[in-house]
This record gives structure tokens, sequence and C-alpha cells, in this order.
């Protein structure tokens, strides 16, 4: 069996770790077998699940495919992605399910597909399919119209807790926004209109009708320190993106109109104070929220351009650049990107460096930062919103047990469905 000598673990302890095919077998001191790599006390986590991204296909090959969107989450050292349902068809229907899975068998990483709600979605075939979980469920319109009203959304939630089923909430309130702001014409007139008290009002909501209706509530791309409190008192789980971390309405001078996405950035204290959260625990999970849009897309005016930015492959080296900064503990960004994602979603198999576990794995040189460049990336749009920052990229990612990206090249490998 193949031995990953003296790897440092997220937690500081230097170990080696045995692999048996797509498993890991144990992870313990002077194991034996035959040495695959030696780590010298690099860093080995666990591959990153990026719970949140739209790859497009079905219906926007033009913006990412699976095979491209695939390529970026594996060279940024994420090991199973989950696909969103606002494409084209919207996957609310079992069919539309089926025809997305097809386009997901081209994933190089292990993957998962959500179902949607929409006013004419089909529950009963729906259901039936191996569901990631049911959302991202849009309580305000954003890419894609598939925002629903209150009753449906009511009904969505009783479905999903007869299934068991997690509810993963797109929390906005659109009776909130700021029709003022419809008068400007910069870019910062998307923040000013998609007012950030409209996220914490959203995220009560949703918890107050999901805990009425039995289901499990996870709040998606959480962009305010309000909506993170209010997601935690409702028992909520939540999700926080690289960009509400990393970026700011002060940013929106250079970003333009590439800077609008949904909700949209936000002041620098609210960004600071969301950051401060994830250092202390209390944002349960990072998720991209990869939404590529192409350069000649979001070239356009802020109340033309499409919402959404591309941020697959620059996640976990953002995070861990920010780890060797001192503004976070190797062990959050383990939590945050790959244990807590595998435990709120129930995937027992990944998330972990352990015996038994799928062998999910990253090697990084933790000193080994570089400036992230769109050019370098590997998604469809050669654009990133994090053009300029330092990243800690991994020297390579595996797949249950095959190395998919030696920093270098991708292996042709075929990902999962990790709900079967
Ligand atoms: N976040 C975005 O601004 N856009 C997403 C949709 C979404 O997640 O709301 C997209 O699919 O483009
Ligand atoms: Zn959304
Ligand atoms: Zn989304």
């Amino acid at each position: 069996m193949r031995v990953i000598r003296e790897a440092m673990l997220a937690d500081g302890r230097v170990r080696d770790v045995r692999l048996d095919g797509e498993r890991i077998d144990a992870v313990g001191e002077d194991l034996d077998g035959e040495a695959f790599v030696e780590a010298d006390e690099r860093l080995l986590l666990p591959g990153m699940i990026d719970a949140h991204v739209h790859f497009r296909q079905p219906g926007f090959g033009h913006k990412e495919t699976w095979a491209s969107g695939s390529r970026s989450a594996a060279a940024g050292g994420v090991t199973t992605v989950v696909d969103q349902p606002n494409t084209d068809p919207p996957t609310v229907t079992g069919e539309a399910f089926d025809e997305k899975a097809e386009f997901a068998a081209g994933s190089l990483v292990d993957w998962g597909v959500s179902g949607g709600v929409t006013a004419d979605w089909d529950p009963d075939s729906l259901f039936e399919r191996p569901l990631f979980a049911l959302g991202e469920v849009f309580l305000a319109d954003s890419t894609g119209d598939m925002g629903i009203d209150a009753d449906l959304f009511r009904a969505a939630c009783r479905r999903a807790a007869d299934a068991g089923v997690v509810v993963t909430v797109h929390a906005e309130d659109a009776d909130l926004f700021s029709e003022d702001a419809k008068s400007r014409d910069d870019a910062d007139a998307w923040s000013a209109y998609r007012a950030a008290d409209a996220e914490a009002a959203a995220v009560e909501r949703a918890v107050d009708v999901g805990s009425e209706a039995g289901a499990t509530v996870h709040i998606a791309h959480t962009s305010t320190p309000e909506g993170v409190d209010a997601a935690r008192a409702g028992d909520a789980t939540c999700e926080v993106t690289p960009h509400h971390l990393f970026l700011s309405r002060e940013d929106l001078d250079d970003l333009g109109t590439f800077g609008r996405m949904n909700p949209p950035l936000r002041s620098e204290a609210r960004r600071e104070a969301l950051f401060e959260r994830l250092a202390d625990g209390r944002v349960d999970v990072i998720a991209t929220d990869h939404a590529p849009h192409t350069g000649d897309e979001k070239d356009a005016s802020i109340w033309d351009a499409p919402s959404g930015v591309p941020g697959v492959e620059t996640a976990l080296p953002l995070l861990l650049d920010a780890a060797r900064e001192g503004d976070l503990s190797y062990e959050r960004v383990r939590d945050v990107t790959a244990a807590n994602p595998a435990d709120i979603f129930g995937l027992p198999r990944k998330g972990r460096v352990e015996a038994g576990r799928d062998a999910d794995l990253v090697l990084v040189d933790p000193e080994n930062a570089r400036e992230i460049r769109g050019d370098d990336l590997h998604s469809n749009v050669e654009w990133t919103p994090f053009e300029g920052k330092q990243g800690v990229f991994p020297e390579w990612t595996m797949v249950r047990g095959t190395v998919v990206w030696d920093g270098d090249e991708f292996a042709a490998f075929d990902g999962e469905n990790v709900r079967q």
C-alpha cells in the first residue's frame, strides 16, 4: 500500500497516511508500505467540499462546462462540488435532474446535484432522485429568475422534511430592497439596492418557516454578520463565500460591474465582522457560489450586467493564505472547507483525513504563496475578482486515491455522485 510520509495535519501533528486504493487505510507513525510521497512536514488537508457551485450545464456551456469547472475545482484543492439548479432547464423535475447528471458524469471531481423549486416544479419525480439538497431555494430573484413566494417556500420545506433532505436558501427579501438606488449607475449602486437588512430579515423568515415545517435549513452565501447571527439564533447552519470575506464595497471602484453578485458586496466593517465569525467558529461552511459569466457579459451597465463571480479555484488558496498570515487557524480552514460540510450534508466518507474515509486529499506547502492571476486559472471565464491577491495553491489534489491535478496537468478521472 502507498504511504504519504510525514505529513503535517491541520492540527499540527506529523503523521504518515497510508492509502488502500480509493480509501485512507491508516493514519499513524512509521507506517509500513511503499513511500508514495515524502511530505516533509508539508500540510495535508482533506479536499474541499464546495457545497455551492454553478457549473452552468445544461444550458449555459459558453460560461462554464462541467469539464472546465471541475478542472478549476481540482486545481484549487476542491474534491467534491455541488451544483445549483438555475440551469436550462432548471433542475426542478426528475427528468431535468437526470439530464444534468449526464453532464456531471464528465466531472473530474466527485459531485452532487441539488434540486430546485419553481412554481412548475415536480416534487414527486424530483424527490425520487438522489438529491444532494433541496436548493438553493431563491427567496429573491437572482441569475435564472427562480424567486418563489412564501407559500411555495413553506410547501417546499414540508416536502424536504418528509424526504429528510436539507434545504439550502438564498435569503434576501426583495421587499426590503432600496428602490432609491435605482437612480444611480455606479457599481456600488447594486450594494445599496440589495440592502444588507434584506438578508437578516429573510434568514429569520427562512428559519421560522423551516422549523415549523420540521426541515433542516442551511443558509447559502450569508453575506452579513447579522445574517450569520440570525442563522445561528434559529438553529440553521450557514455558509459564507470567499468574496464576502476578502472583498468589500471599497473594492467596487476597481471591480466595477465585475463585482456585481447576489447577495452583493458589503461595507468594510461588515466584511471584518464576517471574518471574525469565520475565525472564531460561528461560520459553519465556506462555499464559493462559483457563478461564472463571461467578461463580455459582465462588461455592461450595473443594471444590465449578470450577477455572479467565479471562485472555485481560489477559495482554499485564499483561506490558506489567511492562515499563513495568522488570521485563521488551519483547523478552522479544515473544518469550514471539509469536516463541517461533510457533517451537515451527511457525507460519512468525505471531509476528514481518517482511516476508512475516501482518500480525497490536498498537499500544500503552507509558506508558498503566489499572486492570483485570472490567466493562470482553469475556469472557462478568464477573470477573477481576486486578481493580484495572494493564494497558497495545492501542490497536488487527489480524489479517491487518484492524483487528478499534479500542479501542472490533470489526470483522466471520472468523478462520482456522492449520493450514490
Ligand atoms: N450569486 C450570484 O450572483 N449569481 C448566481 C446565482 C445565485 O447564487 O444567486 C448565478 O448563478 O449566477
Ligand atoms: Zn444565490
Ligand atoms: Zn448560487
